[in-house]
C-alpha cells in the first residue's frame, strides 16, 4: 500500500506480534523520556483494540511512578460503567508494575460533560507539553478519539478548538464524549495509530483517498507525521 512520505506503516503478521512490538516501542520511549527528564507522559485510546497491549504493558519493568497516563477520549459515564474507557485502562493497564503510574482521567462525577469542559481543561494543563506519545484508535466510520463524523457542530468546534479537550455528542454512538482536541493531540512527539483488521485498513485507504476531515475525521491525523501499527 502506497503511503505519503510522512506516514510510516508498520504491518505485522499477527496481532500478537503487533502487541509485542508496540509494547516494546512504548516501553523504550517512556524509559528514554524518564532518563532525559525524569518523567514521561502518554495518552491512550479506549475501545477493544488496545486491551492486549494494556495487559502486556502493565508488566513492563519501568519506573512507572514517573509516568503520567491520560486518555485520548472517554464516554461520559462513571468509571464503573462497562462503556468507560477509564474503567478499561484501570482494569487492564493500571495493574501490576504500571499501578504506580499517575492517571489523569477525563470524567467527573455529578456534572454534565459540557459543564465539566473547563475543569477538564484545567486538569489536562498538568500534562507534559509535548506529550511523549499518543496512541490513537479508529472506528469503521473514520472517527478517531471522539471526533465522530456524525457529531456535526461538535465535530467542527472540536476540530477548530484551541483548548485541550472538547465535548462531542455522536448521533451514531451512545453517550456524550470528552475528547482531546487535535490541537492537544498534535502537541506530542509521536502519534501512533493502532488498528487491527482488514476492514480498518480499508477505512484508512478510503480516508487517504478522500482526504475529508468532516466525513472521516481520522484524515486530520493523516496530514502530519503518523506511525501506523496494523495487523490483520
Ligand atoms: O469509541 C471509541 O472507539 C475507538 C475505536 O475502538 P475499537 O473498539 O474499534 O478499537 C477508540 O479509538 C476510541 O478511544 C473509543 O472511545
Amino acid at each position: 500500500m502506497n503511503m505519503p512520505e510522512h506516514i510510516t506503516l508498520c504491518e505485522f503478521e499477527s496481532r500478537e506480534a503487533l502487541t509485542n512490538s508496540l509494547c516494546e516501542l512504548i516501553q523504550t520511549r517512556l524509559q528514554n523520556s524518564i532518563n532525559q527528564s525524569g518523567r514521561a507522559s502518554i495518552a491512550f485510546s479506549g475501545g477493544s483494540t488496545p486491551i492486549p497491549l494494556f495487559k502486556q504493558l502493565s508488566h513492563a519493568p519501568l519506573d512507572w511512578s514517573a509516568v503520567t497516563i491520560t486518555l485520548v477520549d472517554d464516554r461520559w459515564v462513571s468509571p464503573d460503567h462497562q462503556d468507560s474507557n477509564e474503567r478499561l485502562v484501570k482494569e487492564n493497564l493500571l495493574q501490576n508494575e504500571a499501578s504506580a503510574s499517575r492517571f489523569i482521567g477525563l470524567w467527573q462525577e455529578n456534572i454534565s460533560a459540557k459543564e465539566a469542559e473547563a475543569s477538564c481543561n484545567q486538569r489536562l494543563a498538568e500534562l507534559d507539553t509535548p506529550l511523549n506519545t499518543v496512541i490513537l484508535g479508529m472506528g469503521n466510520d473514520g472517527h478517531t478519539a471522539s471526533l465522530f463524523p456524525c457529531a456535526k457542530g461538535d465535530l467542527y468546534a472540536a476540530l477548530a478548538s484551541n483548548k485541550d479537550c472538547a465535548v462531542t455528542n455522536p448521533a451514531s454512538a451512545p453517550h456524550a464524549r470528552m475528547t482531546l482536541t487535535p490541537k492537544r493531540l498534535f502537541n506530542s512527539d509521536l502519534r501512533i495509530l493502532h488498528i487491527c483488521g482488514q476492514d480498518k485498513l480499508e477505512v484508512l485507504k478510503k480516508a487517504l483517498r478522500e482526504n475529508n476531515l468532516h466525513t472521516m475525521p481520522i484524515s486530520i491525523f493523516l496530514e502530519r507525521p503518523l506511525t501506523i501499527y496494523w495487523a490483520a
